[in-house]
């Protein structure tokens, strides 16, 4: 029978299923940061029991880590709690082992979501787990990963397995090609704009077409990272040539025959002809412009040639309710032309937007643009995803593009994501973002967070305000 991409995953990988689908999964790779780890390690010290499978563990810390001080060392962590949860992870990863660990202030040290597909520790056909919603990033190489919660952790860590029910199908389909300047992002927050936060629930999301094809292994990660604020778990992306050579000499990608038998496996994974599909969406990626959230949930979201919408025209009196409660906390009229929002700062990172093709965008708009950072803005910062990635820009020069500019090149983690690092946004303050979540609180108490590509980040940055990024 024809199988979708995730049937094949699944099948493979089911160890038992009993009457009501509830089913048995078994998980090769076991993704491990700081925040999400410490109790289940702690139950596993209770219990004395040990990792199943040691060498299934890859581990960093992310969310905690400053992007400034390093030389101050781990002093330079000036909140107590984040300290903690940083050192507690260095002591459980040396107590319990794992195949790689890369601590804070190692020269590998990263998001959690670039330092897996760069280490080669997320390879085509795995089950990929991670205390962490954004796993769904490491679908873009055909493996099945997705977040899990901390007590889903420690049963991972115990017995190498994972209760879980099997998702619907849903097929997102975008053919054709992106205007110039637009990239992935546009693509998954145009996704997100038709779909809602809620269509992906229930499904695990296969993206597909000739424009997700077009992708290189970057822009597929970045639209896997969102399929989670598609509201699926998981998305995938069918593995080609592309993804081969991406993951074909990495540390933990296997070598020799064994690489041989693994990509004569991997080349099987894709969905076959007349495979079912509950649900198939379509996107024409021509018709995907730059894209710009305006409210505080990721499916608030329109075109850069658009106007703030206006409640005042939604029929739907809930909906209604919800959009202007979101226009209050953004500080925004509505009818406002999109680019005429002016930001406080702008942030480019996260495990959405800062891997070296990211970098690359940005800077490329940078240097056209041949200006510096608008008067306005107060803070421009660019957080590399990795130590690799920030090592990377640096001997392409990057850094110095950004830099002469006025931006901020800061050592590599989540940042400004999420406030849980020194980085974060002041009551009110607006801010241009390449992440994932624009919640209300998200990047800081009371900031106003928008969704938008590195291009349309760095473009914001120098001219003070949003802008169409295809006219520069
Ligand atoms: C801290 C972690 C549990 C959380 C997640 O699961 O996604 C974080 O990474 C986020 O992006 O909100
Ligand atoms: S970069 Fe942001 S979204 Fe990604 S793992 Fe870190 S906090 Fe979560």
């Amino acid at each position: 029978m024809a199988r979708t991409l995730y049937d094949k995953i699944w099948d493979e990988h089911v160890v038992h299923t009993e009457e009501d689908g509830t089913a048995i999964l078994y998980i090769d790779r076991h993704l491990v940061h700081e925040v999400t780890s410490p109790q289940a390690f702690e139950g596993l010290r209770e219990a004395g029991r040990k990792l199943w499978r040691i060498s299934s563990v890859v581990a960093t810390a992310d969310h905690n880590t400053p992007t400034t001080g390093w030389e101050r060392g781990y002093d330079g962590i000036t909140d107590p709690t984040s300290k903690e949860q940083v050192t507690t992870l260095d002591h459980n990863i040396a107590e319990f082992g794992a195949a790689a660990f890369f601590p804070f202030l190692s020269k590998r040290q990263g998001i959690v979501h670039v330092i897996g597909p760069e280490s080669g520790a997320t390879l085509p056909g795995m089950t990929v787990v991670c205390g962490d919603s954004h796993t769904s990033t490491h679908g873009a190489f055909g493996a099945l990963a997705h977040g899990i919660g901390t007590s889903e952790v420690e049963h991972v860590m115990a017995t190498q397995s994972l209760l879980a029910k099997k998702a619907k199908n849903l097929l997102v389909k975008v053919e054709g090609k992106l205007p110039l300047g637009c990239t992935a992002k546009d693509i998954v927050l145009a996704i997100i704009g038709k779909i809602g936060t809620a269509g992906g629930t229930g499904y695990t999301i296969e993206f597909a077409g000739s424009a997700i094809r077009d992708l290189t292994m970057e822009g597929r990660m970045t639209v896997c990272n969102m399929a989670i604020e598609a509201g699926a778990r998981a998305g995938l992306v069918a593995v080609d040539e592309k993804t081969i050579s991406y993951v074909k000499g990495r540390p933990l990608a296997p070598t020799g025959v064994e690489w041989d038998q693994a990509v004569a496996y991997w080349k099987t994974l894709h969905s076959d002809p007349g495979a079912h599909f509950d649900l198939v969406v379509e996107l024409d990626a021509a018709k995907i412009p730059p894209q710009v959230t305006w409210g505080t949930s990721p499916e608030m979201v329109i075109e850069i040639t658009g106007r703030v919408p206006d409640p005042d025209k939604e029929k739907d009196a809930n909906k209604r309710g919800a959009m202007e409660r979101a226009l209050t906390y953004m500080g925004l009229e509505p009818n406002k032309p999109m680019n005429d929002i002016f930001v406080d700062k702008v942030f480019i990172g996260s495990c959405t937007n800062s891997r070296i093709e990211d970098m690359r965008e940005a800077a490329a708009v940078v240097k056209k643009l041949g200006q510096k950072v608008a008067r306005n803005v107060k803070l421009a910062m660019v957080v590399p995803g990795s130590g690799l990635v920030k090592e990377q820009a640096e001997r392409e020069g990057l850094d110095q593009i950004f830099k002469a500019a006025g931006f901020e090149w800061r050592e590599p983690g989540c940042s400004m994501c999420l406030a849980m690092n020194a980085d974060r946004l002041e009551p009110g303050e607006r801010c241009a973002s390449t992440s994932n979540r624009n919640f209300e609180g998200r990047q800081g108490a009371g900031g106003r967070t928008h969704l938008v590509s590195p291009a349309m980040a760095a473009a914001a940055a120098v001219r003070g305000h949003f802008v169409d990024v295809r006219n520069l």
